[in-house]
Parts: C-alpha cells; structure tokens; sequence
C-alpha cells in the first residue's frame, strides 16, 4: 500500500524510492537516496525537483519493492562472466566482467518483456562486450509490482539462460596474401597491419603472413602450408571480386570442404567469403577491410573467435541493417 504525503509534512518519514534529479546537459542522476529519513532542510530540494509530495509505503503480501524486484531480476538473469551492482532508481544493470560476445535468447527476452510491468532492455545479439560493458538493464515499472511477475521472469531465466557471454579464443591465424602488386614490390602491403591488429584485440596473434601473387595454386598451397603448420585459422587478403587476376574465391573453394558463403549481405564487406576447412575457418577479404574501419569482417570475426559455426541463413540475415 502506499500513501501520498506533503513534503512538508514529511519531515521524519523514509522516502520509499529514489528521487532523480535532471538538468539537461548536466546532470541526471539521484538526488535522494530510497530510505532517506527526510529533514526540513530537505525541502526546498524536494519542491525544487517537482515533488509536492512522496509515498509513504507499506508492502502487503506478495508485493515487490521495484529495486528488489530489479534485484531477483539480476540473480537470475546474471551469469557467467557478468556482474551487477546496487538498484539505482529501481533499475539493476548487468555487465560484463570480461571481453566476449553477448548471446542473447531472442525468444526468452520477448517472453520475459510480455509480461506486463517488467522491462529488461538489452544490448543486441552478438554484441562485441569489453570488460565494464553493460548487458541489459532491469526494472519493474510501477513502484511495487506483484511477486508472481518477478516468479515468472525467474522461470523463464531459469529454462535456459537469456543471456550468455562467450570469451573469445586466442587463435593462432595464417595470413596469404594475394596481389601481384604487391608480390612484386609495386604498393606496400596494407592488409597485414589491419588484420593483425583487429585480430590483436581480440587477443589473437599471427604466426606468419605469406605473400603470394594471383596464381590459385600458390594461394591454395599457402592456405594448406598454413593447415600443416597448426593454424587455427587462415585469412587470406584482396583478390575477392570480378578481375581476371580475382583468383582467391576459386582458390579457396578448392581446399575448402564447406563453402558457408560468398558473398555477404553487407556493404562495405560485400566481397567476403567465408569457408571451412576440417574445422579451420578460411576467410577471403575483400579490399575493401584495409579502407573502411568496420566491415562484414568486424561482424563475422568476433562471432568465429567466439567459437560459433555462423550458418547460411545468419549470414542471409545480415541484409537487414547492413548496409552501414
Ligand atoms: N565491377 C565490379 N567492381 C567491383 C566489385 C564488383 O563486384 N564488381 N566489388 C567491389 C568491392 S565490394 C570491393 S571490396 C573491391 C575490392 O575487391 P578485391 O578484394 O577484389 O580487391 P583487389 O582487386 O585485390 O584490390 C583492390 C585495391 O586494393 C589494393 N590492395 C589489395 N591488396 C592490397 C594489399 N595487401 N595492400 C595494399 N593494397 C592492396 C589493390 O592494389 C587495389 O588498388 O572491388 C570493388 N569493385
Ligand atoms: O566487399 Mo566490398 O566489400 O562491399 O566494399
């Protein structure tokens, strides 16, 4: 139950929630602290922030506080790798504690939200996380909510889990590069700084670049040195379009066994191939990754270091929203 009451005839009582304070451009936040016992010189602080009057509250059975609402949210929707902190204005935030990809159950989360008066506002599927990063923000709307409401997000949680962080692996990756420009020392090569260091920030290294020129057999035996050497991974660079010395989608499809896709529904990266090998991801790179900062290749790496097999299908999704 709550009731209102004056601020000025509050003086003694405990506030029953977080006050929010904001100024635009400056300042948004909580100004009164749930609990709060208030004194007359709060006051002029209350009326300053539109409040006339506060609630007073008594919880009747089977009623949830919104901030310990948030709070059984959190425990069960919190896994591994995520953490959370105190309720602040009745919203709990998870986040992660590690760099990884955020997994969401589309599903559960459509289930979770149609469940009137609880709002758990996530990040995106496959979301890059670094450490800090948040995950999803939990509340219930109203000051108190029915207990049977939290009861059910918990059930749904508990099924299977809503939300999962997968840290990526730390792959040992062959470069071949393709070009005869760059075979022949005609242009400096541009592709080895990029790929290393979006591989390095995932912590990934490469064990070595092999430049090659546009014959498909030099390309192919690269890639298969590659294989022999213990690579996890091959990358192989430029060479991915419509000229006759465009010989790497050929070269490629000759060692893989699995051909996932040629061809992303992404611009830029539209020119990606991306091809498995006895369980080794081959990737073709289209020139475009050494001049565009994010690419197909910044979507569909992470979810590879990841561990994640893409499929047909989820590459055909990226249509929708990939044009950046
Ligand atoms: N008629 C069409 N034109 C283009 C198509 C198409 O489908 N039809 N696709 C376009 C797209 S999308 C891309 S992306 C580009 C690049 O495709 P490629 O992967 O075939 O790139 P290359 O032809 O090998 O090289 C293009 C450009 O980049 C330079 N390059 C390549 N490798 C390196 C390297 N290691 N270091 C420095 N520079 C490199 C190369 O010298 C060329 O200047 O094609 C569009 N066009
Ligand atoms: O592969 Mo291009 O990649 O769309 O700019």
């Amino acid at each position: 139950m709550k009731k209102e009451v004056r601020v000025e005839e509050a003086i003694g009582m405990r506030l029953a929630h977080d006050l929010t304070r904001i100024v635009p451009g400056e300042f948004k936040g909580r100004a009164f602290t749930k609990g709060h016992v208030i004194t007359e010189a709060d006051i002029p602080g209350l009326l300053n922030i539109g409040k006339e009057h506060i609630y007073v509250l008594e919880l009747e059975e089977g009623e949830l506080h919104e901030n310990d609402a948030a709070l059984r949210m959190a425990g069960v929707l919190a896994g591994e790798h995520m953490t959370y902190d105190e309720p602040h204005e009745g919203k709990v935030v998870l986040k992660s504690s590690v760099q990884g990809l955020l997994k969401i159950d589309k599903e559960r989360l459509l289930r979770i939200n149609m469940i009137d008066e609880i709002a758990v506002v996530a990040k995106e599927n496959n979301t890059v996380l670094e450490p800090g990063d948040k995950i999803a923000g939990l509340r219930a709307i109203p000051l108190t909510i029915a207990e049977e409401k939290v009861a059910d997000v918990e059930k749904i949680s508990r099924e299977s889990n809503v939300f999962t962080v997968k840290p990526f692996r730390k792959l040992r990756v062959g470069i071949v590069t393709t070009g005869s420009e760059v075979l022949k020392g005609r242009i400096e090569d541009k592709f080895g700084p990029v790929v290393r260091a979006k591989l390095a920030h995932f912590g990934s290294e490469v064990i070595e670049q092999k430049i090659v020129g546009d014959l498909m057999e030099d390309i192919q035996n690269a890639v298969l040195d590659f294989q022999a050497q213990g690579a996890d991974m091959v990358i192989c660079t430029g060479g991915m379009s419509v000229d006759p010395d465009d010989r790497t989608p050929g070269a490629i499809r000759r060692v893989a066994d699995e051909v996932v896709s040629y061809g992303i529904p992404m611009l830029p990266g539209s020119m990606m191939m991306l091809a498995y090998r006895e369980g080794m991801p081959i990737f073709g790179l289209p020139g475009c990754v050494i001049f565009d900062p994010f690419t197909s290749f910044d979507v569909l790496l992470p979810r590879v270091l990841a561990g994640e097999k893409v499929t047909r299908i989820e590459i055909a999704e990226l249509g929708h929203g990939g044009l950046i």
